[in-house]
């Protein structure tokens, strides 16, 4: 440690009324945290480093031959102390008693003020804001810190000694090594049993746990292990193993990987570095399909290291899924599963967020509340979406397949971007894949699909169906078909709830052909118009008498102008969800009202011709309703009476 020289002049200092009352808050609420303390010192000692390499760039002297920065971490059992030392910029005394004997931050006076006395003893919400240095008298009751800054002369040293309750001494020291050194005196109950922090293995779990990513080394004296060397003499042979203890050597090693990866710049890192990474911090055996890593220089700043895995996880669609964002302070691990840093559609993405502008006791509930943590979460969500867009576009074969594999994995979940994430909706939209009555594969965009419009075709048209042959087979095609109208097909579950909330693309309206009439505009001419026309009028009765046979079973019968080679069609009144959409909520536990389908026939169809004055039209009408619904995916609510209305047809 440092030498130094007593001065007699002991200056005794007051501390400020906000740091006396933060002081009293932190001792009487943290106790169930005290392990915080060693991050918060390592984090400063950190800081100081980083004060001293940006000081130094404009003046190399301040590092006095001694450039290589570094943190140790000592534990003396004897004196019942532990030491945390580094060589960062130092503080005189003058610093010293400003940095440690008030409150620099005004925010942080603020919510003192604000608390009310039972938030006081709230250690949650003391947690919140930095306590820093002072998470030290958690577990102290005395604290000496001794500082030399760079480039001032040895005997300006300074010690600073405080008890931690209303005050705190200064004197002037000769110390030769530039920084700082603080030595916690443990109080009784924080130097033995469970919460013993003499224990070095217990100091290196917690370094590991919250500093492991400091770039700096942090380091503790090596210890070894040493067998008991047996005594000249003692030939008794028993045969029990020597025994041994662990001793401490005068060796300094090295005890966090030191690996802040993301603080380094990009054009540094090579890929095999940034693979490494990425299981080291998600346990992924694979490789990530991809990453981006960005320095953000905006209202808040921070670095964002954005990972997307090769394969979904099992739980991707349960609630309980884990996020992968880990969020880091200035380098200081502060939690993982940091949900609120990206939206709910981009919970596969993995990675690191560091920024320095959030408080280190930043909690979860705060940083629901901040509009520094929304901005990162946008600027996450926009990176992302960026970064797929880049691959998707991209004329290079392998990213194109490596869009391809990215949204077999994951094209369903970021379809509830559509509804999550309004302000990327277009960006979201632009990026999905469909199937479509020519095209089985799912690669068509929207864009495509515009592009491949027939001349005076207006809108997207596309049907959901619960799977690929059930979509393609589906009667709400045949008028598409014979049209040449191709039709986006969409058959995962997501689509009909997602798709509500889309309602154009690029300013071309999308128009599901399941839901009300069709209005196929001026792809129909005039005669079929026309033809449709004198249809509604000639077929009336058989309507009308269909209305009444089905009775509740039908919202509505009429005449369609859909239908090529089906007898009949279901279809959902326009604003009313399907009977998917009734299904899939039903099935995740909510209560729908259940709703009428309406019913459309054919005119030309012989099954409908044959209606008008059929002696068996009852049968004949709810057999007809019943093969639509079987057509559209749906289940007979008495498949018996189906069969046996069914059976007697055949037998006429
Ligand atoms: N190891 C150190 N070397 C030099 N200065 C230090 C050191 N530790 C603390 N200080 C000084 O004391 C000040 C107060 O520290 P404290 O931990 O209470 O707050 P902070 O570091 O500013 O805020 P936070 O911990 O919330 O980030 C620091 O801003 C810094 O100027």
């Amino acid at each position: 440690m440092s030498e130094d020289n007593q001065n007699p002049e002991v200056k005794k200092h007051t501390f400020e009324a906000e740091v006396a009352q933060l002081l009293h808050l932190v001792t009487h609420s943290l106790y169930s945290n005290a392990d915080i303390f060693v991050r918060e010192l390592v984090s400063n000692a950190s800081d100081a480093c980083d004060k001293l390499r940006f000081e130094a760039t404009n003046d190399d002297s301040l590092y006095e031959d001694d450039g290589e920065l570094k943190i140790r971490i000592a534990v003396d059992e004897e004196a019942k102390t532990i030491t945390f030392t580094d060589n960062g910029i130092g503080m005189n005394e003058t610093d010293a008693i400003e940095n440690l004997g008030t409150i620099a931050k005004s925010g942080t006076k603020a919510f003192l003020d604000k608390l009310s006395e039972s938030q006081k003893q709230d250690g949650q919400l003391i947690g919140q804001f930095g306590v820093g240095f002072y998470s030290g008298f958690i577990v102290a009751d005395t604290i000496t810190v001794e500082s030399r800054k760079a480039g001032e002369p040895s005997d300006k040293g300074v010690r600073w000694i405080s008890d931690g309750t209303g005050s705190f001494t200064v004197e002037t020291i000769t110390k030769d090594t530039r920084g700082t050194s603080i030595t916690l005196h443990l109080k009784e109950e924080y130097s033995e049993g469970e919460d013993n922090y003499l224990d070095r293995g217990k100091i290196k779990r917690l370094v590991n746990k919250y500093s492991d990513h400091i770039s700096l080394p942090i380091q503790m004296r090596k210890e070894v292990w040493q067998e008991d060397v047996k005594e000249e003499g003692d030939d008794t042979e028993d045969q029990a193993p020597a025994g041994g203890e662990m001793v401490l050597t005068d060796e300094w090693e090295t005890i966090n990987k030191a690996s802040a990866l993301w603080t380094r710049s990009a054009s540094e890192i090579d890929d095999d570095e940034y693979i490494d990474f990425y299981k080291n911090i998600t346990y992924d055996f694979d490789e990530p399909l991809t990453w981006t890593h960005n320095r953000v220089e905006g209202r808040v700043q921070y670095t964002q290291l954005l990972y997307i895995p090769k394969k979904a996880p099992m739980d991707l669609y349960t609630r309980e899924q884990q996020h992968g964002l880990k969020l880091y302070v200035k380098r200081v691990f502060i939690m993982d599963d940091a949900e609120q840093l990206l939206p709910m559609y981009l919970r596969f993405v993995k990675g690191v967020i560091d920024s320095a502008d959030l408080p280190l006791n930043v909690s979860r509930e705060l940083l629901q509340e901040s509009r520094d943590v929304k901005s990162i979460r946008d600027g996450n969500a926009r990176r992302v979406l960026t970064m797929l867009a880049s691959l998707a576009n991209s004329e290079d074969d392998a990213k194109q397949e490596k869009f391809a594999q990215f949204y077999s994995e994951f094209g369903d979940v970021i379809k509830e971007g559509l509804g999550e994430d309004m302000s990327n909706q277009a960006r979201i939209a632009k990026l999905l894949r469909y199937a479509t009555s020519t095209n089985d594969k799912v690669e068509t965009s929207f864009e495509d699909y515009k592009a491949r419009m027939i001349d005076g075709q207006k809108a997207i048209y596309y049907l959901t169906a619960d799977n690929l042959a059930a979509a393609k087979n589906s009667p709400q095609l045949e008028l598409f078909k014979k049209k040449g109208i191709e039709v986006i097909l969409m058959t995962s579950r997501v689509d009909e709830w997602a798709m509500n909330f889309l309602t154009q693309f690029d300013d071309t309206p999308l128009q599901n052909i399941a839901k009300g009439a069709v209005d196929l505009g001026d792809l129909q001419d005039e005669e079929e118009k026309a033809e449709a026309e004198k249809a509604q009028e000639t077929m009336k009765p058989v309507v009308d008498k269909l209305k009444t046979t089905l009775g509740e079973r039908a919202k509505d019968v009429r005449v369609s102008n859909r239908l090529v080679d089906s007898p009949a069609i279901l279809v959902t009144p326009e604003g009313e969800l399907s009977p998917q959409m009734i299904q899939m909520l039903k099935q995740m536990g909510q209560e729908v009202p259940d709703t009428q389908p309406v019913l459309e026939i054919n005119p030309e169809h012989p099954l409908i011709k044959k209606l008008d004055g059929n002696e068996q039209f009852d049968d004949l009408a709810q057999v007809i309703f019943d093969q639509a619904l079987l057509a559209d995916g749906g289940q007979l609510e008495d498949p018996a009476a189906y069969l046996k209305r069914v059976n007697e047809l055949l037998m006429r």
